[in-house]
């Protein structure tokens, strides 16, 4: 059974076509980057999957399940994009990372909540962040939690999307070590990435997307710093390329 089972999955969005056409299926354990400029539908297309936007049409299952009631929730973990902080109401990381812990069934937290809470913080290096206010804290920090909360419920299958972003260097370590502990437990793994970066000894797979297709599928791209490789461009485009000096023509190869 693979963890995720995607066919054909079409989404059109404000009348426009995002996702066109992508077949994905991941196999249990698998970590698969998920790559492409800003704008080819990387987000789009996670959120589809985990029936956050609708599918046009295509059929997606998780876990073994239609999308639907019948996913087993609780063993998915999601951290969007940028989530914004907990809005106005004064919260601790404790909470935020507890609520991660509480689904459909089950709407009170279990006896061990601050230990578990405390464990996964601890996995990023932010145990010391516990009682101090989500509203309080950096933008990395803020982050950092949110994947703790997406952590604590020990998913089967865990979607970040750019989970890095604004997290200095070292810090991502931190978040790579978690992983590769997650990974070691069996866990699936999707990751939007804008760089494969400090990750990529973990990525077994690496889907490119562009203009909501997939146009790259297999190993993962050479690191930075091996820009001269010929497939350079097909498998790492950058977002917002230089419109080369020499001619117009590779503009419209490089333009997400
Ligand atoms: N709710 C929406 N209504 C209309 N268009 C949308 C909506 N959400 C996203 N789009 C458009 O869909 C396209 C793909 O967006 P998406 O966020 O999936 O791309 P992405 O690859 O994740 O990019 P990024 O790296 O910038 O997050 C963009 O052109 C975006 O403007």
């Amino acid at each position: 059974m693979n963890a995720i089972d995607a066919t054909d999955v079409h989404v059109t969005l404000g009348g426009q076509p995002i996702v066109r056409g992508v077949d994905l299926a991941v196999p249990p354990g698998q970590v698969v980057a998920l790559l492409g400029a800003n704008g080819s539908g990387k987000s789009t297309l996670v959120r589809a999957l985990l029936g956050v936007v609708p599918l046009a049409s295509g059929d997606v299952r998780l876990l073994g399940e239609p999308l639907g009631r019948g996913v087993p929730w609780q063993r998915v973990g999601y951290v969007p994009q940028r989530m914004a902080a907990a809005g106005g109401v004064p919260t601790t990381a404790l909470e935020v990372v507890v609520s991660g812990l509480l689904h459909g069934r089950r709407l009170r937290p279990p006896r061990d909540r601050r230990a578990r809470a405390t464990a996964a913080l601890a996995a990023l290096g932010v145990e010391d962040l516990v009682d101090r206010r989500v509203q309080e804290m950096s933008g990395g920090q803020q982050q950092r939690v949110l994947i703790a909360r997406a952590l604590v419920r020990e998913p089967a299958l865990l979607v970040l999307d750019e989970p890095t972003t604004g997290i200095d260097l070292p810090t991502q370590d931190t978040f790579v070590t978690a992983l590769s502990r997650l990974r070691d437990a069996g866990t699936t793994v999707v990751v939007i990435l804008h760089e494969i970066g400090p990750f990529a000894p973990l990525i077994d797979r690496a889907v490119v997307l562009r203009h909501g297709r997939v146009v790259h599928d297999g190993p993962p791209p050479p690191a930075r710093g091996e820009h001269g490789h010929a497939e350079h461009d097909h498998l790492h485009p950058h977002a917002d390329p230089e419109p080369p000096a020499d001619g117009p023509d590779l503009t419209l190869e490089v333009t997400p």
